[in-house]
């Protein structure tokens, strides 16, 4: 039986090695981490340096030229996009887009149960967004549409959450909220990572990891 303390300090995904890129050319060269369950990890670097790419690595989703993934929770990662990967268009309401959460557990298109429902309601709660539940998603602003994001990422109760500048351009106290979901995830032992430039969102990270030149370093978390 795994204990709490096994728990905490197990790797949920580990990179050996990777390169990865686009068109040809490669963003990562060799990046090889632990990511630990119940852990917050901040992956910072400048525009351009692979944030994006190395999520959609750690997702499972982006292709690697060499090197190796693995990933030991028993979840698909959760993976919540930066707001502009998102069309604003999409034919959807809020409490749509959470649901859509679930299909990670139910699988697509699969009818919910009242757990599932509940869940949502929670998730949408949690960000402060309950309250708009029945709007349709172009009719938000773009901070409103970001934590429903962030809802749906959580609604998929996964042990790694992956999230892409989840707070970029939100105000303080939806940063706030953000910063509380996260630590709750932590709390319960998810692997949390996020991508981010927000020094203050580094700071409440437990782990500060460094994107640049292709080369992933380990920062003092401050
Ligand atoms: N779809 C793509 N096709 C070609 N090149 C791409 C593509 N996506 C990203 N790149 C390139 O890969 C490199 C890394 O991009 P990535 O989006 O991973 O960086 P990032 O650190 O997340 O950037 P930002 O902080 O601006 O979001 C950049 O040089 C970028 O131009």
């Amino acid at each position: 039986m795994t204990t709490e303390t096994e728990t905490g300090t197990r790797a949920r995904v580990s990179l050996d090695a990777v390169h990865a890129g686009h068109d040809g050319a490669d963003v990562l060269c060799g990046v090889s981490a632990q990511i630990r369950a119940g852990t917050v990890t901040a992956l910072v670097g400048d525009n351009g340096s692979g944030k994006s790419t190395l999520l959609g690595v750690l997702a499972g989703t982006h292709p690697l030229r060499s090197g190796r993934v693995e990933h030991r929770g028993s979840h698909r990662p959760a993976f919540v996009p930066q707001r502009s990967a998102v069309p604003d268009a999409l034919p959807l309401t809020v409490v749509q887009t959470v649901r859509m959460g679930r299909w990670a557990r139910r699988g697509a298109w699969r009818r919910l149960r009242r757990e599932d429902h509940g869940a949502v309601a929670h998730c949408l709660d949690r960000l402060g967004v309950a309250d708009l539940a029945g709007r349709p998603l172009h009719a938000l602003s773009g901070g409103q549409r970001q934590r429903v994001l962030v809802a749906q990422g959580l609604a998929q109760e996964a042990d790694l959450l992956l999230l892409d500048e989840p707070s970029t351009g939100l105000d303080t106290e939806a940063r706030a909220a953000i910063a509380q979901v996260l630590a709750e995830e932590r709390d319960r032992g998810c692997a949390v990572v996020v991508a981010t430039h927000s020094a203050d969102e580094a700071r409440g990270a437990d782990r500060v990891l460094r994107l640049h030149d292709g080369h992933l370093t380990e920062t003092p978390a401050a």
